[in-house]
């Protein structure tokens, strides 16, 4: 019972109003209320239980999954969920399904490169789910580089229909997710043929399946591409393959926005920008981004209260070992990623406002801010989930040997997050196209064309590439101004740097392949440099609730001190600190994790996730851990008997044999 009093001793020490810090991490009043009532009603219902996947086989994981995902549907139907209750209360099932895709791709692909008659036509039976869909545009041989895509879809003008193929073994569909099993549709990409001429890539509605039997439609072949890694985790879903052999559709299942084709054969452009085919992924990668701090929040709640409840040394007169969580060691580990979470939240939330910025002035064919919207998502996205990725097994080592258990939660929530850093775009491939954006952006400084939104402090170029820290005691690095110069002064002097090495290449696609490694560094400053000013945006916001403004102020402290620790070669290097001064903002960041020690558990309980949806032992809010292992410990199926299965045939022959030889 150790543990049960010691968080209780633990939220004691607050110094804060919890309660309104839940409403600032859930972003309103609202939200809190619905993610609230959503997380109860899944935690209580025991058919949405998840404590035993680990163990369960291939089938049926999935076909518990498929169970689920019904249930799912049901209890939204009943209980009449709006749109939001309900995709809330799908993410707290906490399982990753083919309604993932259908809801987060399928959908979003139609609504955004579908005509209105397009999305007439077949939103509304996506919406009743008479429909499945999935999101089909990798391939076995193509998955980022895009244009590369080989399936072909060639129009023909005598029957007025595309025939969709596949010509290679690699033009093979392969990895979209509900593909597998589910999917009776499939947005998918392909190479469009008119008159023998290529037009580029574009998307194409197909159906796959028989909407009676469910078998696949002539000409289609379609399977699940196998086990993924880690037990439990992301084998709930049915990643597919799948290949076309001369499919036959309507001309109208081209989704028809960005080009159309004409009844003639012809194609003919809309005013809408040939990006917006890949405007799916922008979409996708703004919701990753949110999706990040939650992964990363929920490992860093985990560890951050085991941290408390576990001792080691120190033990004087028989007196209880120290708390883990009051090694700097420790601190220096988890505190910044219990800012990152933050961080990631609140620059998640600005992702949202820049897409939804951004999609209404697409609307109104204003095209001018979609450059800087794929920069960020991509960005961003590369950034936040290679942070969280590391930070969740970061978070596993930080709860020791008990953190490799499957019930500590760590294992498998690392293996579902892990392909975040993969899928909707590798994270590298993203940051080079960052690189790109911010090369085009230098190129143009002095073009009379003033850089604006997240690339506006570019358009003070001279003055960042020669000012100085004017830090002198560790307290000045507490000023916001401070920090925000030093971070614009890196990513320009990194980018400006670049950007002049590029121009020493008579080949620019040459020298941008030979400083690629550098370009990423330049892109990653410039993204950290978008999380520090947006958590400092954050900040200026009336913030109410005793206490909580101040302690974002500390956490925005240490997310942005310890990059400037970890990253300083960067900072020095461009001459615009001195050691000195790297120095001093260490001090300040030692002394802003004390400050944060003592709030550590009531800053993890914000985060308001119920003991179901954390599946963790190690991270349950009473900290009653030791006997909750233990329990777990005996209902392991080993644990069934006491003799194991295996016994007669395996171990007792061993035995004998060597007591054979033990005799001669
Ligand atoms: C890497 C690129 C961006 C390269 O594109 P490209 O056209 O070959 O070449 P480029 O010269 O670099 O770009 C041409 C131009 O297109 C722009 N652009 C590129 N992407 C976008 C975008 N999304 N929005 C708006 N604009 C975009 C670029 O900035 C270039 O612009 P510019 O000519 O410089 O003005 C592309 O191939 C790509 O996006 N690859 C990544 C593939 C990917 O993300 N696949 C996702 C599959 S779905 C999935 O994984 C689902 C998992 C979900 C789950 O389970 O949760
Ligand atoms: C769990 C999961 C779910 C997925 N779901 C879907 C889905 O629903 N629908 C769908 O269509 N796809 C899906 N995908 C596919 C996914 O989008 C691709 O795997 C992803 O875009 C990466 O592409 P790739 O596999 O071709 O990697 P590759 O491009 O082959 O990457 C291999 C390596 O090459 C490097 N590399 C590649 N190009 C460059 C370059 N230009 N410069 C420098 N380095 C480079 C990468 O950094 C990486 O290190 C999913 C993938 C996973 C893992």
């Amino acid at each position: 019972m150790e543990g049960v009093d010691y968080l209780a001793d633990e939220r004691k020490k607050t110094e804060f109003d919890v309660e309104e810090m839940k409403i600032v991490w859930a972003g309103s009043r609202h939200t809190f209320e619905v993610s609230d009532r959503m997380a109860k009603l899944v935690a209580n219902d025991p058919v949405f239980r998840k404590d035993d996947r680990v163990m369960l086989a291939r089938k049926d994981l999935f076909k518990n999954t498929l169970r689920k995902a019904t249930y799912a549907w049901k209890r939204i139907n009943e209980l009449r969920l709006s749109e939001e209750e309900a995709s809330k209360l799908r993410s707290f099932v906490d399982e990753p399904a083919f309604t993932d895709l259908h809801w987060g791709m399928f959908v979003p692909a139609i609504k955004g490169q579908g005509t209105d008659e397009q999305q007439k036509k077949w939103l509304p039976l996506a919406y009743k789910m008479q429909i499945i869909g999935c999101y089909a545009q990798t391939e076995l041989g193509h998955g980022s580089n895009v244009q590369g895509l080989e399936t072909t879809a060639t129009f023909d003008p005598q029957t007025d229909e595309f025939v969709i193929h596949s010509p290679t073994l690699t033009s093979s569909k392969w990895w979209p997710g509900g593909l597998g099993k589910v999917s009776t549709h499939g947005v998918v990409y392909a190479r469009l043929i008119l008159d023998g001429q290529e037009h580029g890539i574009h998307g194409f509605i197909v159906q796959l399946r028989s909407l009676e039997d469910h078998r696949p439609l002539p000409g289609i072949t379609v399977a699940d591409i196998g086990m993924k890694f880690g037990s439990g985790a992301y084998n709930t879903m049915d990643n597919g393959l799948l290949r076309f052999d001369h499919v036959r559709i309507p001309r109208d299942q081209m989704l028809m926005r960005v080009s159309q084709v004409t009844r003639d054969g012809k194609i003919v452009q809309s005013d809408v920008p040939r990006q917006l085919v890949y405007g799916t992924m922008v979409y996708v990668r703004q919701t990753i981004v949110q999706d990040a701090s939650i992964a990363l929040s929920r490992a860093v709640c985990i560890a951050t209260r085991y941290s408390a409840v576990r001792r080691q040394f120190g033990s004087s007169n028989g007196g209880p070992e120290t708390q883990v969580i009051d090694y700097k060691t420790q601190q220096s580990r988890l505190f910044p990623l219990l800012a990152s979470a933050y961080a990631f939240r609140f620059v998640g939330e600005w992702l949202k406002w820049l897409y939804t910025d951004v999609t209404q002035r697409l609307q109104a064919n204003d095209f001018s801010t979609l450059p800087e919207a794929h920069a960020c998502t991509a960005g961003l996205k590369s950034l936040t989930t290679s942070v969280t990725a590391d930070g969740i097994e970061e978070s596993r080592k930080l709860c020791g040997g008990h953190g490799y258990l499957a019930s500590s939660g760590l294992p498998e929530l690392f293996a579902v997050y892990v392909p975040a850093c993969t899928y909707e775009g590798d994270n590298t491939v993203l940051m080079l196209q960052v690189a790109r954006f911010l090369m085009k952006t230098v190129s143009q400084l002095g073009s009379g064309k003033p850089p604006v939104g997240t690339i506006s402090y570019m358009g003070r170029i001279e003055q960042l590439m020669q000012c100085r820290c004017a830090v002198k005691k560790a307290g000045d690095w507490l000023n916001p101004n401070a920090v925000l110069e030093a971070f614009e002064a890196r990513a320009a002097r990194m980018s400006v740097s670049c950007a002049q090495k590029l121009s020493k290449f008579s080949n620019p696609e040459e020298g941008f392949a030979e400083l690629s490694a550098d370009l990423v560094e330049a892109a990653v400053a410039h993204c950290q440099l978008i999380v520090v000013s947006k958590f400092f945006e954050k900040l200026q916001q009336d913030i109410p609730g005793k206490g909580v403004k101040r302690q974002l102020e500390v956490l925005c402290g240490v997310y942005s001190l310890h990059l400037l620790h970890k990253h300083q070669g960067d900072f020095l290097a461009t001459s615009y600190i001195t050691p000195k001064q790297a120095s001093l903002a260490n001090d300040q960041l030692r002394e802003l994790y004390s400050q944060v020690r003592p709030n550590a558990i009531a800053l993890v309980d914000a985060f308001n996730y119920t003991d179901h949806y954390l599946g963790s032992i190690l991270g349950c809010y009473d900290g009653n851990v030791y006997p909750k292992l233990y329990e777990a410990a005996w209902r392991d199926p080993l644990n069934d008997s006491v003799i194991p299965d295996g016994y007669e045939q395996y171990i007792r022959p061993l035995l004998k044999q060597q007591l054979r030889v033990a005799k001669l």
